[in-house]
């Protein structure tokens, strides 16, 4: 158990990837901070973290609101008792050609995507240095911050946003013995995806299920990637095994986009 008795706060932890990263961190043995909008999901993966032995505690907050964040990050010290590790996962995707983005649905992504990252990075960084310690900060990229997809433009925008905070607030915190770290999936079965395959029909004319499997089978490994997946890799991040890596956003998907 690499991180027991560790606090882990997990942003966007109600569904999906963050779900797995919630309970992947609960059998390596931390008490979580499940963080969302959705309250109703919140309690489901807080009952599966206390099935596994641990403390599991849930706040409501949008990410995109720093005040939100901050109080999130206070919420999680005091109700288990610490405060070590951050992902933040939290992120919504656009589907829409370069031509047809506007002006609301454009800041609505930056405001999530971008901002909800800095403001974990900001609000946990200040508090592992309030509590006189190391810790870890950790955030969800995506192979579409390494490489730019049609149709995913403002999406990838904000991925690549999330690497160039990680590599500058790593060498601003490294002094301080936090590490600040992204992990990049592939293209992950959750209901992220669902909505993407949807969108992308409606604006190419494709049938439903027709731009995942074009991905999918691009995956050298043959198969879509699982939450699962994606936990094992934020497993590694969190723990000590990558006390020697900060500033990095690794790809993780199963052989699709190479770097
Ligand atoms: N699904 C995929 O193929 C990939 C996903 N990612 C990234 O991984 C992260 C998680 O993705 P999924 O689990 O697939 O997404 P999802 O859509 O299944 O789940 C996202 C969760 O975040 C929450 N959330 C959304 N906006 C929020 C906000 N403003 N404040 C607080 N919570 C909020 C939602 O309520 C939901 O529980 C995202 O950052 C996504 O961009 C990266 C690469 C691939
Ligand atoms: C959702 C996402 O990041 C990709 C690349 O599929």
């Amino acid at each position: 158990m690499s991180i027991n008795n560790k606090v882990a706060l997990i942003t966007g932890a109600g569904q999906g990837i963050g779900r797995a990263i919630a309970l992947r961190l609960a059998n390596d043995g931390a008490d979580i901070a499940i963080v969302d909008l959705n309250e109703k999901n919140m309690q489901t993966v807080a009952d599966e973290v206390r099935a596994l032995g641990r403390k599991a505690t849930t706040f409501k907050a949008n990410v995109a609101k720093r005040d939100e964040v901050y109080a999130a990050v206070d919420h999680a010290e005091k109700e288990l008792g610490g405060f070590d590790i951050i992902v933040n996962n939290a992120g919504i995707a656009n589907i829409q050609s370069i031509a047809e983005l506007k002006p609301e649905e454009v800041d609505n992504i930056l405001k999530v995507n971008i901002e909800g990252v800095l403001w974990g990075i900001q609000a946990a960084a200040a508090k592992f240095k309030q509590r006189k310690q190391k810790g870890k900060i950790i955030s969800a990229s995506s192979i579409a911050g390494h490489e730019g997809f049609p149709l995913l433009g403002i999406y990838s925008a904000t991925k690549f946003a999330v690497r160039a905070l990680t590599q500058a607030s790593a060498q601003e915190y490294a002094s301080d013995g936090i590490t600040v770290n992204a992990y990049c999936p592939g293209v992950v079965g959750t209901d992220m995806w669902v909505e993407i395959d949807k969108r992308m029909a409606e604006i190419t004319g494709a049938k439903i299920g027709e731009n995942y499997d074009k991905f999918v089978g691009g995956i050298a490994l043959g198969r879509a990637q699982t939450p699962e997946d994606v936990a094992a890799f934020v497993s590694y991040l969190a723990g000590p095994d990558s006390d020697y890596m900060t500033g990095q956003a690794p790809i993780i998907d199963g052989g699709l986009v190479y770097r």
